[in-house]
């Protein structure tokens, strides 16, 4: 099922009220592209010149009071954001309480977190940035299940991960959340397609056809479907990692280094897609990343230096995020 479009107008730039055809839960998202598309990290929105933003679930509509001109070359995508209830309410999808951990012991001991409290609100995009060695990926991969903390909690909602056994933790990893990593990490005798269902496939889930064909049609792959990983480009495996990270309607999206890999034109598609997840799909997204346009993508940016936090950016610019890192030394 293609991507339904919303109807849109547009004056001198600035956004005008559209009227959309969407019925789904979180609205839905038409993906346009020109033929002489260029990907604009920097573009927060990811969108051309029109952006509604609506509140998808009720059907209620806004103009965005912030004048857009159109980016020239964005990837455009012409949206519902999603402005839902947990992000209105403040509400958090998951967050590290007192989270310390300690790789080795006594004399090779390193610290990589040092008691660190931080919430992720949801249905936001947020990017954790800091200098090497800082503890992002240490911090990630705790946040998600991948790691254990030495001590302190990591809460997914009301779960508290670090109560589970390796078992439990699976599962929730498998039903609740969504990874992106720089290697892309698809399976190299799969097809796109089943690298996309794997996640359903191992909970023995049925797949929802109008999801799947929302998400690969909001994600640009449906003519590489029966394609494996080695006929695709790095831009395109990313883009079904995405695709895979999303088809189990996760709680969290978690992406370390997402675009570490790929060229600046795949790299901001991607972000303009992760973007679209949380806007347009309402997921939460927590993302590493050392790019300043990358984090510009995100609605917020949480700094770590020494495994402690070291300051928060809210709407950051990659002129923000540069001014920080060059403080924190990085
Ligand atoms: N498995 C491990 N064993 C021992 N030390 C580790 C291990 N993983 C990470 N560390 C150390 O923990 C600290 C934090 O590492 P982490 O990879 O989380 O940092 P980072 O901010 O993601 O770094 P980078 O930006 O270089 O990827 C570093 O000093 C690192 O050397």
């Amino acid at each position: 099922m293609p991507a339904r479009a919303a109807s849109s107008a547009s004056v001198d730039g600035r956004i005008a009220p559209v009227r959309c055809r969407c019925d789904c839960t979180f609205g839905s998202v038409s993906i346009r592209r020109t033929p002489d598309t260029v990907a604009d990290p920097t573009d927060r929105a990811g969108t051309a010149a029109v952006r509604p933003r609506s509140h998808a679930r009720c059907g209620r509509w806004s103009d965005d009071p912030r004048p857009r001109a159109g980016h020239a070359g964005t990837v455009s995508i012409q949206t519902h954001a999603y402005t839902g209830s947990e992000t209105d309410s403040g509400a958090v999808a998951v967050r590290a309480v007192g989270l310390t951990k300690v790789y080795g012991a006594d004399r090779t001991a390193v610290r990589a977190l040092d008691g660190i409290s931080v919430p992720f609100a949801a249905g936001r995009f947020t990017a954790i940035m800091g200098p090497s060695g800082s503890g992002k990926s240490t911090l990630v991969h705790c946040l998600a299940g991948l790691d254990t903390a030495t001590s302190g909690r990591v809460l997914l909602g009301d779960t508290d991960l670090t109560s589970l056994g390796d078992t439990e933790l699976t599962l929730l990893r498998r039903d609740r959340l969504g990874f992106v990593f720089q290697a892309f990490n698809l399976l190299p005798t799969l097809n796109a397609e089943a690298n996309v269902l794997l996640p359903l496939r191992l909970a023995g889930r049925t797949v929802d056809p109008a999801w799947f064909d929302e998400v690969v049609g909001i994600l640009g792959i449906q003519d590489r479907l029966t394609h494996r990983p080695s006929e695709l480009s790095g831009g395109q495996q990313q883009r079904v990692a995405v695709a895979r990270a999303l088809i189990n309607r996760p709680e969290v999206i978690f992406a370390d280094e997402p675009t570490g890999n790929l060229d600046s034109r795949s790299g901001g598609e991607v972000l303009a897609l992760l973007r679209a997840s949380v806007r347009e799909l309402g997921r939460t997204v927590v993302m590493v990343t050392h790019d300043p346009a990358a984090a510009a993508a995100a609605d917020h940016v949480v700094l770590l230096a020494d495994g402690r936090l070291a300051g928060e950016i809210a709407d950051p610019t990659v002129d923000t995020v540069i001014d920080h890192l060059r403080r924190l030394g990085d």
